[in-house]
């Protein structure tokens, strides 16, 4: 395996907010790298600094070899971003923004004609090459996003959101363009994502909140650390059962939506013996395997949903963010 990401204590403070604090990870070549974290976690600040956007307050990184201070323009040429805001020009085809695009990179015009064709088939926007991009739907449009971010060969794709408010179709067809391209191309994927779905895409994950990774690992190791069963009790009305499983058995309970959350080691045994004993002043019991809401929601105490990701967009929209506590 080599390296392709290396970052050492990277650490980035915005006046009284420590953004990054002390972060250190390494990525290797050909794997998609999962970034997730709640709004305000120090998430787009570390792709800013790995895209040599914005300069950390201390720590080191290197991609692709090429140290992010000393060899930003090594690290440029070897990186391409897809951001969450779409930078693409409406008034242009989708050719004419790839073209532009190409020209700013320094590619010679018959390397670039041949290069946005295959990655215009690569996104399946070839047939659609000449229509502006006012035209175009949300998806189509960052399919288009992601082939110019991959113009110039890059050998790391930053996503930031990549699928962000799309329907789940789109972000289907999205994932098979992405899962080809690390197969074809062995590129390596960092991207940031609110979906769980999307994350269990991912071969790593790391879980980042104020500023620091809580976890890092595979989706399936994550789900083995919150162990066991999750079980969901929803009391008879009136009851308040919560006190009474914890004195009786010894388990944290936690209040969501569904109902009582609770985890146990072995749900399968764990059932007969709570309907034996609480039976009658329970509606009813379901259980599930973890999830990687689970794991997020053990590491920092909240729950990442889909419905969030939209809510997500809303907080954009009105610039509101949380300050990082120390
Ligand atoms: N230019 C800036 N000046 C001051 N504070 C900033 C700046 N950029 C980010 N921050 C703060 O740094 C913290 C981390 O922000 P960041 O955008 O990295 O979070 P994030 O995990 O990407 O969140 P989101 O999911 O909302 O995009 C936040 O508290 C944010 O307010």
């Amino acid at each position: 395996m080599t390296p392709i990401i290396e970052v050492e204590n990277l650490r980035k403070v915005f006046g009284q907010v420590i953004a990054v604090d002390g972060i250190s990870f390494v990525v290797e070549e050909g794997e998609i790298f999962g970034f997730l974290g709640p709004n305000g976690a120090g998430k787009s600040t570390t792709i800013r600094i790995l895209c040599t956007l914005l300069r950390p307050t201390s720590g080191q990184a290197r991609l692709a070899g090429y140290d992010i201070l000393r060899e930003p323009d090594a690290v440029r040429r070897s990186l391409g971003i897809v951001f969450q805001d779409s930078s693409l020009d409406d008034r242009l085809t989708a050719a004419q923004n790839l073209y532009l695009h190409g020209l700013l990179y320094g590619l010679p015009r018959p390397v670039l004609k041949k290069r946005m064709q295959e990655v215009l088939e690569m996104v399946g926007l070839a047939e659609r090459q000449r229509d502006t991009v006012r035209t175009f739907s949300g998806g189509m449009r960052r399919r288009l996003e992601i082939a110019r971010g991959l113009l110039h060969y890059p050998r790391v794709l930053f996503l930031d959101e990549p699928t962000l408010g799309l329907d789940p179709q789109t972000r289907t067809a999205i994932w098979e363009h992405l899962r080809k391209l690390r197969e074809e191309k062995g590129l390596t994927i960092f991207m940031t994502t609110h979906y769980m779905d999307e994350a269990e895409n991912c071969d790593r994950i790391a879980i980042i909140d104020y500023g620091r990774i809580q976890a890092l690992d595979t989706p399936d190791n994550l789900k083995r650390w919150v162990g066991g069963d999750i079980l969901t009790v929803v009391p008879l009305d009136g009851v308040d059962l919560a006190p009474l499983i914890t004195h009786k058995y010894n388990l944290k309970v936690q209040h969501s939506p569904e109902g009582l959350r609770v985890e146990v080691s072995d749900g399968a045994s764990f059932i007969p013996r709570l309907a034996g004993d609480l039976g009658g002043q329970i509606k009813s019991i379901h259980l599930r395997r973890p999830t990687l809401d689970d794991v997020f929601l053990k590491l920092t105490g909240r729950a990442i949903r889909e419905e969030e990701a939209s809510a997500v967009e809303r907080m954009r929209l009105s610039s509101h963010r949380r300050p990082v506590r120390r």
